[in-house]
């Protein structure tokens, strides 16, 4: 079946939850993300959302990036990936993403950037 669109409510392994909203004809999307855990024991909050998709309409599986700006925590993630349609047509997201910390010192810039995959699937 149809293209894989990015824009609606999302949930990953995690227990996170994403919505996309605004998309646009040039590709570029706003949302917002809701995580239930963080690397600090911080108190979390849904954080804002801003990313790319390859030409919406013009690719079944589209390619996709989007960063958080986590507005409980001085840091960042930065997630690159792709959507697919399975033969169901059941939509997953298949993630790999950045996160870094803000770090006091450029010695401690070693430790400040975390990775891994995450899969979203749609909710
Ligand atoms: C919950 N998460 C999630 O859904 N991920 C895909 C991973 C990558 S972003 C991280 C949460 C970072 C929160 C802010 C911080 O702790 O600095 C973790």
């Amino acid at each position: 079946c149809c293209a894989c669109d990015l824009q609606g409510l999302w949930r990953n392994e995690l227990g996170s939850n994403m919505t996309i909203s605004a998309m646009n004809t040039a590709g570029t999307f706003s949302g917002s993300y809701h995580t239930a855990v963080a690397a600090t024991n911080k108190q979390t909050l849904v954080s804002p959302l801003q990313g790319v998709q390859q030409h919406p309409g013009a690719k079944r599986h589209p390619m996709f990036s989007f960063t958080v700006q986590w507005q409980f925590s001085d840091s960042t993630t930065a997630f690159v990936g792709q959507c697919f349609v399975d033969h169901r047509g059941k939509e997953t997201l298949e993630t790999t993403w950045l996160l870094r910390e803000e770090v006091l010192s450029h010695k401690d810039t070693w430790k400040a950037t975390r990775v891994g995959t995450s899969t979203f699937i749609r909710i």
